[in-house]
């Protein structure tokens, strides 16, 4: 299977990495960036081809994964329709609909919407797919393959859960690369040096997610056995309630997902 990118940024290299990790040849993989220190830098990191502009070549794949910004789609796309005929086209940007992907295509409609996540880097990475209703099961299958070979795979039903999936899940990591920081940040402030502090934040939640993914028991139950009656976890767990960390967190997803709505609506209109 030949895949293609168009955009070699933060979430094409982590795609690329997970996938070579994985097993897929770098020789079926290419990629076209705008910038050539990009280009540069994914050939001479994974080999694969890696190009400033649209060429036949890239475009002679099965599938081709649209790794953009949302807001270089548009311009990104003019370049391609009319082009293409065989790929399945699977646009990861967060937001855009299928719809306004088909129309800046010239109407192509073999459109599968994924929305990854950067642990794909290391095979851990969880992606949410919504597939157009035209698209066939060879195409679904063939843009599911390259999405779980860098982690697990959800199909979403309805396209509008899209910007939900982006916002738990594509965006997540970052929230809890944030709690990372500041656990870490708290040992430091509690007088561990840097690296004693990151060490200690960084394995408490990989440890903690093992045994949660682990485990038969949902997180709450989970939570409740490191929290002894008149204990440390009790008065920490008391401050963040009292601070609402639980609903911030909440609120702090449901911010993303509008912002997901918004960027369709907002782009789609063009
Ligand atoms: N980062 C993440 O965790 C996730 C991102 N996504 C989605 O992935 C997409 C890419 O995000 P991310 O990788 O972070 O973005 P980046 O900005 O890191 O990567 C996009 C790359 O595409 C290049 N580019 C822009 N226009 C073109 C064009 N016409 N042809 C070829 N290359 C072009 C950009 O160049 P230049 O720098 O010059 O603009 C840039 O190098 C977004 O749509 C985002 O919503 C989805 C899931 C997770
Ligand atoms: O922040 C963003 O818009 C992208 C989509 C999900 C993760 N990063």
């Amino acid at each position: 299977m030949r895949i293609s990118f168009l955009g070699g940024g933060n979430m094409a290299t982590a795609l690329i990495g997970g996938m070579l990790e994985r097993g897929f040849g770098a020789s079926d993989i290419q990629v076209v960036d705008l910038q050539a220190d990009s280009c540069a830098r994914l050939a001479s990191r994974f080999g694969v081809r890696a190009v400033g502009a649209v060429d036949d070549a890239l475009l002679d794949c099965d599938v081709l994964v649209l790794a953009v910004k949302p807001q270089q789609m548009q311009v990104a796309l003019a370049s391609l329709a009319g082009r293409i005929a065989r790929p399945v086209v699977v646009s990861i940007a967060a937001g855009l609909r299928v719809a306004d992907l088909s129309r800046w295509m010239g109407g192509y409609r073999r459109l599968v919407r994924a929305m990854p996540n950067t642990p794909a880097l290391i095979g851990a990475g969880v992606t949410g797919l919504y597939a157009d209703p035209s698209v066939d099961a060879a195409g679904r299958a063939a843009a599911e393959r390259v999405l779980a070979a860098v982690g697990s795979t959800v199909w979403i039903g309805e396209e509008a859960q899209m910007d939900a999936v982006t916002a738990v899940s594509g965006s997540g990591p970052a929230y809890v690369f944030h709690f990372i920081e500041a656990l870490e940040a708290a040992g430091a402030s509690l007088g561990f040096d840097a690296a004693t502090a990151r060490r200690l934040a960084i394995d408490t939640v990989l440890g903690a997610a093992k045994l949660a993914a682990d485990s038969d028991e949902g997180p709450g139950v989970l939570r409740e056995r490191v929290t002894s009656k008149g204990g440390t976890t009790e008065a920490a767990l008391a401050s963040m309630a009292a601070s609402g960390v639980f609903d911030a967190i909440v609120r702090a997803v449901h911010a993303a997902e509008v912002r997901g709505r918004e960027l369709g609506e907002q782009l789609g209109k063009d």
